[in-house]
């Protein structure tokens, strides 16, 4: 148990991915944290998996978090915001100006609710899918509409801050503008490349390498909850998604007539385009020109992956990222091992020295 902000008790209503977990990363800090759901197998679920107890009635808590589908979130708040008048209430829905307008178009007391967004989840929902470092270094937004005081906001930045998270502030449309960007549109394109594969011969389906699954890793992504969300952000997502429809509309023009003068530096720059937008992503894997990487052959064989690890850490060399890459039925596996520039030349040498075979 370690020192937390908030002191509690936090009720989270919705016990799914996002409630569960955050229950899980509470109680992980000692804080008491009652749990509501509408539906009781949620309930019992995420209690028996540790991430609080069911609400009671002369429950007081100092914090709500709402935690339901987008569709029902204002409903929720509402109600919350009602049955404990004492209660600071937020929720974590994945869009935030029409939770923010439903809220305030009813009347709702706006002096004792503030909206947030993390920025983590999951491909599954539910209880069982809970982790309580689910939020550990990761964006969470809080969207101040500027009607709750510093002091009453205070309990809302300590929740963020006991789960690990980093706080961003945004109003409620510049939060949906990029969540657009940033989230939303990739969804979209990542669902509908996988749906290219539906009717892919299988001899196509098992080429499949590491660059696909890249894309498409989102798609596995719960339509229902998806609706919700484009939805209710639809039109910020519209604009990007025309944007990006002429881009497309451009490339398909460039190489249906590869041969016109021009042509092929017309798609060269478009893929320069994608090199330059890549690097303004924050630490992604490959970008961060901090690290080196090399890659590692490693047999599918139990220990092999142990084995690595420890030989890494006998040359004296930190890992700071790490990815594997399996082809089906393929009896070896690539490692990709990010490290400091600086180690990699010795690295290198001593793996293989140790009888590592390095792929590049
Ligand atoms: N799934 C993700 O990766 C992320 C989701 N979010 C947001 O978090 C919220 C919850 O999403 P998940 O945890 O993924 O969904 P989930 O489906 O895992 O959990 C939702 C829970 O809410 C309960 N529920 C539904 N209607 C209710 C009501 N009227 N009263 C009480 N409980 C009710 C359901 O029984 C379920 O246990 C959504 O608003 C979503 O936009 C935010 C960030 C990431
Ligand atoms: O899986 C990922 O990479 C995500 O980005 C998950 C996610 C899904 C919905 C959100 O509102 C926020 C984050």
């Amino acid at each position: 148990m370690t020192e937390s902000r908030l002191t509690g008790p936090v009720r989270v209503v919705g016990v799914g991915l996002l409630g569960a977990s955050i229950g899980l990363g509470l109680r992980a800090k000692g804080i008491e944290v009652v749990l509501a759901d509408a539906s009781p197998t949620h309930l019992a679920i995420a209690a028996d998996y540790g991430a609080g107890r069911p609400a009671a009635p002369g429950d007081r808590p100092q914090l709500i978090v709402v935690c339901v589908p987008p569709d029902v979130t204002a409903d929720v708040v509402a109600a919350e915001l009602d049955a404990f008048p004492e209660a600071i209430v937020t929720d974590v829905a994945s869009v935030k100006v029409a939770v923010y307008e439903d809220l305030r178009d009813r009347g709702a007391d706006l002096s004792r609710y503030i909206g947030t967004h993390p920025m983590a989840g999951r491909e599954r929902g539910g209880p069982m899918s809970g982790r309580a470092d689910l939020f550990v270094g990761r964006p969470w937004v809080v969207v101040d509409h500027g009607n709750v005081s510093y002091q009453d906001a205070a309990a809302i930045d300590d929740l963020i801050l006991d789960l690990g998270a980093t706080l961003v502030e945004l109003t409620p449309e510049q939060h949906d503008a990029a969540v657009a960007l940033v989230s939303h549109v990739p969804q979209v394109v990542s669902s509908l490349m996988a749906r290219r594969l539906i009717e892919a011969p299988h001899t196509s389906v098992n080429l499949a390498g590491q660059g696909l699954r890249d894309v498409t890793r989102i798609a596995a992504s719960d339509p229902e909850l998806w609706v919700q969300i484009l939805g209710q952000n639809a039109q910020p997502v519209v604009e990007i998604l025309r944007g990006y429809r002429d881009d497309l509309d451009r490339f398909i023009d460039a190489l249906e007539n590869m041969d016109a003068p021009g042509a092929r530096r017309r798609v060269a720059e478009e893929l320069f385009g994608g090199n330059t937008g890549l690097e303004r992503l924050p630490g992604k894997h490959g970008v961060d020109r901090r690290y080196a990487s090399l890659t590692v052959m490693v047999d599918d064989r139990p220990g092999q992956l142990a084995k690595l690890f420890n030989d890494v850490g006998d040359a004296d060399a930190n890992i700071e990222d790490l990815r594997l890459e399996h082809s089906p039925g393929a009896q070896v596996g690539l490692a990709e091992i990010s490290v400091l520039p600086e180690v990699l030349e010795r690295l290198t040498d001593e793996l293989a020295a140790r009888g590592w075979r390095i792929a590049g």
